[in-house]
């Protein structure tokens, strides 16, 4: 049965572009303000199951809270309809629904109350909340002198104590303290296995996949991925791990045209953001690589929290190669990028032939090099002297792990490459380095 039910969602802003200087230029000119409409929601549909709990991803300013907003009637679409079974306790923008001069005491009881408590359900659960939100002695102050933390602890307290069906959570939660975090999580779970339905809202990737079933994922007004958590995190992770290599080779262009014709170009390079002051890896400005930059797709396992993201064979130059000969000397390049730092860790690489026999594996660990700290990002170069894989079609496994061997990122197959000799022949798939001894007759 759905909790939730949402058909072709459509919100759009005005946003005002000159709102006039004076108060007395605004009431004049009220008519003639000029605005820019800015669609947020663009024909957003999703049913969401009782006892669900969802993650809603994107990145900053795709629309999640406001579609939060829209779930709470905190705001009204421009079209579509939302459907919403059962009571609804949300825990939005820290403060929202708290009046600053009443108490925290008093707050409780206004805030309850709209999430449809009458005063003695209310006198009932008083001691919970007040005990949950660990603000015993401020609770009779004006919550205008609480910190953020102490919003959100009274906040989170109220929404979780209403018996409600639905719970609907913005990213909140990371103004508290981690000891108050670990404790809103922990009693979010137990809200979740008692069946209650769950829409949280939160830029960490790692609480989505582990707390929620399901996540989706929202870009340019519209649902880009409605997955399983894994895999629509997954996706998205690549997706901003590529844009950010995008950016990264968007800040290189004007450094490789250093002497362009027109100056115009380069004001407008200014503009925007000064020029690259950091040498920039090589790796990440190389112009394409085509045959060898496989693109991320779902086809691997790992916890994600650190990536691989670009895998490739290069020549001694640094020039990526296409095809690699049997006997030339070869860098396997993995680039990789740190989302969350790990107790070590360990990269490996395989090589097997296109019908999966293991022809050469190792890892970093295996080779006595165990790193405990690295750059948040990097490449990882795998040096080869002598390539001695024989003319054939061959597959990749490259995969990180940390010091524990959890898989970070694993891949089965990164791509697959083909090897040319043109002096080295034998059959098989690797080249042993050889003389016959013949006797003389
Ligand atoms: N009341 C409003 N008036 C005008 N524009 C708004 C209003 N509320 C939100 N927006 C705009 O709508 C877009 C989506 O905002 P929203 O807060 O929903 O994004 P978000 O995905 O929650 O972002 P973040 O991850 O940064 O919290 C943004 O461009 C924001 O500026």
């Amino acid at each position: 049965m759905a909790a939730i039910e949402v058909e072709n969602l459509y919100k759009s802003f005005k946003i005002y572009s000159d709102k006039g200087k004076t108060l007395k230029e605004r009431l004049l000119f009220k008519k003639r303000r000029a605005y820019e409409k800015r669609e947020v929601l663009n024909g957003i549909s999703f049913s969401i199951k009782k006892g669900e709990t969802v993650g809603l991803i994107g990145h900053n300013g795709c629309g999640k809270s406001t579609l939060l907003k829209l779930l709470t009637r905190i705001l009204y679409p421009d079209a579509g309809t939302i459907k919403v079974e059962g009571r609804v306790s949300s825990l939005l923008e820290l403060g929202a629904g708290f009046h600053p001069d009443l108490s925290g005491r008093e707050n409780i009881y206004a805030n309850a109350a709209i999430f449809g408590l009458k005063k003695k359900e209310i006198d009932e659960r008083l001691k919970k909340i007040i005990d949950f939100s660990g603000l015993e002695d401020f609770i009779d102050n004006p919550v205008r002198t609480y910190s953020s933390g102490m919003y959100t602890r009274l906040a989170f307290s109220v929404a979780i104590n209403v018996d409600a069906d639905v719970l609907l959570v913005d990213e909140i939660l990371a103004v508290g303290d981690v000891n108050f975090q670990q404790k809103c999580l922990k009693k979010m779970r137990q809200l979740r296995d008692s069946g209650v339905t769950i829409v949280y809202v939160t830029h960490d990737t790692d609480t989505v996949k582990t707390f929620c079933n399901r996540a989706i994922w929202i870009h340019e007004g519209k649902i880009r991925k409605d997955a399983d958590s894994w895999e629509a995190v997954d996706a998205y992770l690549a997706f901003m791990n590529d844009e950010k290599m995008r950016e990264l080779e968007k800040e290189q262009e004007p450094v490789q045209e250093e002497q362009p014709e027109e100056p115009q170009v380069q004001e407008d390079i200014n503009d925007e953001q000064p020029p690259a002051e950091e040498p920039i890896e090589d790796a990440l400005t190389e112009e394409e690589a085509p045959a060898e930059e496989a693109e991320l797709d779902s086809n691997h396992f790992g916890s994600g929290e650190v990536l691989i993201t670009k895998v490739r064979f290069v020549d001694e130059q640094g020039e990526v190669l296409d095809i690699l000969k049997c006997g030339m000397p070869v860098s396997l390049e993995i680039d990789y990028q740190i989302l969350k730092e790990q107790n070590g860790y360990n990269f490996g690489m395989g090589f097997f032939t296109a019908s999966g026999i293991n022809v050469f594996s190792t890892n970093t660990n295996i080779d006595n090099i165990f790193p405990e700290k690295l750059p948040q990002e990097g490449t990882v170069r795998f040096k080869i002297q002598n390539l001695s894989l024989l003319e054939g079609e061959y597959k990749l496994n490259v995969a990180v792990v940390n010091a524990d061997q959890a898989p970070l990122d694993y891949y089965r197959c990164f791509l697959e490459f083909a090897v040319a000799s043109e002096n080295k022949k034998a059959v098989g798939t690797t080249y042993i380095e050889h003389t016959w001894e013949i006797p003389q007759a």
